[in-house]
């Protein structure tokens, strides 16, 4: 991403954010954190193509430079958005019924084996109100990547930001195993400091506005990771630092 700037047309604000560059490695895993508002979901929408940059370029290696976004990126926002009236299947379904890429029935495989590899096989047949809040985000996950749209780039707005912490935990735990075979490049809005440098090889603070600043912080923690790294001193100065920097973009 090169020089992106974004601002809301016939509004008199000054842009949500200006002239951002960034490079995502293939198969990285990146966090976007910052004060609320700065216009990390509008610096989303604008990548996943719901929105035109007002300037700049955005290349992904998939895809032709003038090729539109829309629908190339997975995007899964903070609330599962799963249809009630659907199975777990039939919600994972949606995408190849919006827009079909392989015959129905091999669709319905590989979502059964993923739904094996997400531990949700017993729940084909439920409905969203009969799953725990984090069985609902691990399909809303699934139902993304279904939805994948073969760029390989997975944009995820605070996604567990809803969780309690347990269920939250759980949910990093299973997203820690599964990572390596995804073989996905996944970015992540989120205010959960903890779950960026969890998760994260690199983290960028964003301040938006006129004079936008994005801070990359790497997170050079071992891996695999797990969650009694919290404890550790590399990890506690890590989120040190972090909470440091973010509380210098805060103007109460
Ligand atoms: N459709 C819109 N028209 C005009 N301004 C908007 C619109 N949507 C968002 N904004 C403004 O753009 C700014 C950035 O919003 P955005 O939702 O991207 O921030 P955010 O960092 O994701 O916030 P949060 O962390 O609270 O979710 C805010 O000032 C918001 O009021």
């Amino acid at each position: 991403m090169q020089g992106l700037t974004y601002s809301f047309p016939e509004t008199e604000q000054p842009p949500v954010f200006a002239n951002l560059s960034m490079d995502i490695r293939q198969g990285e895993f990146v966090s976007v954190v910052g004060a609320s508002g700065c216009g990390k979901s509008t610096f989303f929408k604008t990548v996943a193509g719901l929105l035109e940059p007002t300037h700049g370029k955005i290349k992904l290696p998939t895809l032709p430079s003038t090729a539109s976004r829309l629908g190339q990126i997975a995007y899964m926002p903070q609330q599962d958005l799963l249809l009630p009236w659907r199975t777990v299947l039939d919600n994972c379904l949606l995408p190849w019924e919006i827009k079909p890429r392989f015959s129905k029935q091999k669709t319905i495989t590989q979502i059964r084996e993923m739904l094996a590899r997400f531990g949700l096989t017993d729940v084909e047949k439920a409905y969203p109100h009969e799953l725990s809040g984090g069985m609902k985000q691990r399909v809303a996950f699934l139902r993304t990547l279904v939805a994948g749209g073969g760029s390989g780039l997975m944009l995820l707005d605070e996604p567990f930001g809803a969780l309690d912490a347990m269920t939250k935990r759980e949910i990093h735990r299973w997203l820690l195993e599964l990572w390596g075979e995804l073989n996905q490049t996944i970015m992540l809005i989120t205010h959960d400091l903890e779950e960026a440098l969890l998760l994260s090889d690199r983290i960028y603070l964003l301040s938006g506005g006129a004079h936008s600043e994005l801070q990359e912080i790497i997170v050079d923690l071992p891996k695999p990771r797990h969650y009694k790294m919290n404890y550790e001193p590399r990890f506690i100065a890590l989120r040190a630092e972090l909470e440091r920097r973010l509380h210098a973009t805060y103007t109460y």
